[in-house]
């Protein structure tokens, strides 16, 4: 069985890689996650200078999966970019970029694009845990806004980090709105399911602290989002890749990921829970079980699935 796969010019051995915040905060998670079975590797999305982010508890999982509130805690974009200036590319580097602002996201831009690098950039368009700061993806007008100006700033591909969509005008809205940026290669769905509220029944408390425990949820809790977002985004973006991200925790939910048209996958919650070591067991779950349905390799099922 051939795990393989090549896209936009990179090779990876493995389509799993970790979801930018988990793993990648700082270089030693990032050698870690790069000296592990995953095939590529994101960093913490970044902003022009370093955040401690928000008030603890801002993270907690539970057996369904996870919230978190992290508030966007971050080195700064000098230090991730200075570890893709000294990375080996022995497997794809990609560098998340979340500026609180457009003009911070264009200037790190232009720092990254003036860098001639080979990682690319996951522009975050996505981050829910920002106090009094919408999701920019859900405002249409100041997407297409954004991505006009990140066009002429960034000549290179780059991808985008979607916020999941509930509603299949959206989904038809924004597919659209992204096709008609040339430089825009891939889109990677979704980032955490916004704004969720988990309780510990015991002490009547929210389990996290910022934004009265409201917090992005990951895990189990959001496959089916996550699913149907690949899907759709794949099926009306034909020309662009999509990455999978949401809900994997086994090599069945990459493969279903997969069947739905992801090129290849990020791991969070999953990862955070068990460590790098998630990239093997999941890579040779992902073998037996496309061993065991008679596929070769991921291009013999990606996007095949089939409806009733
Ligand atoms: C970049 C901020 C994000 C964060 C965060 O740092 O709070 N958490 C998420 O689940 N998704 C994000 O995009």
């Amino acid at each position: 069985v051939d795990l393989s796969l090549e896209w936009l010019g990179m090779r990876m051995a493995s389509p799993l890689y970790n979801a930018s915040g988990v793993m990648c905060r700082t270089r030693e998670e990032l050698d870690a996650v790069a000296g592990s079975a995953a095939g590529a590797l994101i960093t913490k999305s970044c902003t022009l200078t370093p955040r401690e982010g928000n008030p603890e508890p801002r993270y907690h999982a539970t057996a369904l999966g996870s919230i978190n509130s992290m508030g966007l805690p971050n080195e700064g974009y000098p230090y991730y970019f200075d570890y893709a200036q000294q990375f080996d590319y022995r497997k794809p580097l990609f560098v998340s970029v979340s500026g609180m602002s457009l003009e911070d996201n264009l200037f790190m831009l232009a720092d990254l694009r003036d860098r001639h690098l080979p990682c690319l950039p996951e522009i975050n368009l996505s981050c829910p845990n920002l106090p009094g700061k919408p999701q920019l993806a859900y405002d249409f007008a100041a997407t297409a806004e954004a991505l006009e100006k990140i066009s002429q700033v960034y000549p290179g591909a780059f991808g985008v980090k979607l916020p999941p969509y509930f509603d299949p005008v959206h989904f038809a809205q924004m597919a659209a709105l992204l096709n008609r940026f040339e430089g825009l290669r891939f889109v990677t769905c979704i980032n955490s399911v916004g704004n969720g509220l988990l309780i510990d029944l015991a002490s009547e408390t929210t389990l996290i602290s910022p934004k009265g425990g409201l917090g992005g949820l990951g895990g189990d809790y959001v496959l089916p989002t996550a699913l149907a977002n690949v899907r759709e985004f794949a099926r009306l973006m034909p020309d662009k890749h999509v990455i999978g991200c949401g809900g994997i925790k086994s090599g069945a939910e990459a493969f279903m990921h997969i069947l739905c048209g992801a090129t290849a996958v990020q791991i969070g919650t999953c990862l955070h829970e068990e460590g790098v070591g998630a990239f093997a067991r999941i890579q040779h779950e992902l073998a037996e079980l496309m061993a065991q349905k008679g596929y070769q390799c991921l291009a013999d099922f990606r996007g095949r699935l089939k409806t009733l």
